[in-house]
């Protein structure tokens, strides 16, 4: 295992195959002003963003002494400074159930279209994957712009999230009454208040994620988008002593036809006790002027639904996967949380690129917590064993798939009839994991 993960060199597999390319493959130095700038900008380029300006590069600088950021370059061609492909990662902490995992985030995989679909995001992914191991990671981990591209590398959905519209004039709010305060705040205090609520908040979350440099800033508004930042509120909750518990970030939309029905997005709504969730949600219900409230990127079980008179008046825009994951150290990775115990679940592993084939036999003791062993269970009989591929031990890691379901699906095969009812009473979550950010 390497110790500092961010120092990994260029993985020489990929360099080399690159290199036969004409391509050259560097990890970035965050120290290298003009470095830094051209990868973020071949970024932007790659995601069909508008052209850096100088103050997202300021915003998006802190990130780069965190991350280990790559581009591969096309030293022949017009421009030689400019990454035609990029990809970065970081280590991250993810909420399990009954603890934390170490994972290895990656974002901003891009290439540009003038070289695209010539195998060289796959030579980033699957580099990137070797350097997770070196890492010492037992998981990678990222969110996607298109839910076609990171199953062949072995990632599996494994969180969801909605999108909804409430009508609050309709809704009826059925809440009771919580006994301490909602304040607005500037973005200063908010930011602040964040910097303490958003870690808890995050660890009593199963499949959520630490977050780390600019995408933390990005939740109140990036400090570069003063336009956007303008618009977007904050107010804190605080109970009945006076401590801090709540926290939502929105922003109020014009509505030039009507100036009485406005519309909410609520970008950020974060609780640590169940009455600032009560709370805050309450608050957004009894804004004057606003008829319709939306929320971005929710948990699938929001509480809110239990809060109203009228569900119907919640209207569900959007459900889809959140969270990919993919496993490199199953013993590790499946060890690190804990489980719906006591049982014995076997799982037998298909893993194309070699990372997580074979299989693991988890031991749950009466406490949930597990012993993981690589190889068969010492009495394979009474063991209920699933085959996976890799992509399917990732979709059921956090405990957010059914098992049942995939079975079904024929995504999965049970030895015996049976054995996926039982490996979900082992593996799944009481509550859906949720990953409640972009990363
Ligand atoms: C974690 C994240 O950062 S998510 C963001 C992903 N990036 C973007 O959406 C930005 C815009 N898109 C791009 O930059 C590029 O099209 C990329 C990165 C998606 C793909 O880059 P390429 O270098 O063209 O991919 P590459 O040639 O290595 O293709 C690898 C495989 O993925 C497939 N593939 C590539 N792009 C896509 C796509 N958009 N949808 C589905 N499959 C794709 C290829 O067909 C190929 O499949 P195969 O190996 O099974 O035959």
């Amino acid at each position: 295992m390497h110790d500092d993960a961010l120092s990994i060199p260029v993985d020489a597999a990929a360099a080399a195959a690159l290199s036969a390319q004409g391509l050259r493959m560097a990890v970035v130095d965050p120290g290298d002003p003009a470095a830094t700038r051209a990868w973020a900008e071949a970024d932007a380029r790659g995601f069909h963003d508008p052209a850096r300006t100088d103050e997202d590069f300021a915003d998006l600088s802190e990130d780069f002494p965190l991350q280990r950021s790559v581009g591969i370059y096309d030293d022949g061609g017009a421009e030689p400074a400019m990454p035609i492909a990029t990809v970065t990662s970081w280590p991250a902490a993810m909420t399990v159930p009954g603890g934390e995992v170490d994972t290895w985030a990656i974002s901003a995989v891009t290439v540009a279209p003038s070289h695209r679909r010539r195998g060289i995001a796959r030579q980033m992914l699957e580099s990137e994957l070797r350097v997770a191991v070196a890492a010492g990671r037992p998981l990678a981990v990222l969110t996607v712009s298109e839910a076609t591209i990171y199953r062949r590398y072995g990632f599996g959905p494994a969180t969801w999230s909605t999108d909804f519209t409430v009508d609050v004039r309709r809704a009826g709010w059925l809440g009771a009454p919580t006994p301490g305060r909602i304040q607005l705040i500037g973005r200063d205090a908010a930011v602040e208040i964040g910097r303490t609520l958003l870690p808890e908040a995050r660890r009593a979350t199963v499949g959520d994620v630490e977050i780390v440099g600019h995408r933390f800033g990005r939740l109140f508004g990036a400090p570069s988008d003063s336009a956007e930042q303008r618009k977007r509120r904050f107010a804190r909750y605080e109970d009945a002593d006076g401590v801090v518990r709540g926290l939502v970030v929105y922003r109020v939309n014009e509505n030039p036809q009507d100036f009485s029905d406005l519309s909410a997005d609520v970008l950020q709504l974060v609780a640590t006790t169940d009455d600032a969730y009560r709370a805050l949600w309450q608050y957004l219900f009894e804004l004057d002027l606003v008829g319709e409230v939306k929320g971005w990127l929710r948990a699938v079980d929001e509480p809110l639904r239990w809060l109203v008179q009228d569900s119907r008046r919640i209207r569900t825009t959007e459900l889809r996967e959140h969270l990919w994951v993919r496993v490199l150290d199953p013993v590790t990775a499946l060890a690190a949380r804990s489980y719906a115990g006591p049982g014995r679940l076997a799982l037998r592993v298909e893993d194309p690129l070699g990372h997580a084939d074979g299989v693991f036999t988890i031991d749950v003791d009466a406490d949930g917590r597990a012993v993981v062993a690589a190889g068969e269970p010492s009495e394979p009989e009474g063991t209920p064993l699933l085959e996976v591929p890799v992509d399917v031990l990732g979709s059921l890691y956090f405990g957010g798939a059914s098992a049942v379901a995939l079975a079904r699906a024929g995504r999965l095969a049970e030895r015996t009839s049976g054995d996926a009812v039982l490996a979900d009473r082992l593996l799944r979550s009481p509550v859906p994991p949720a990953l409640m950010t972009w990363f």
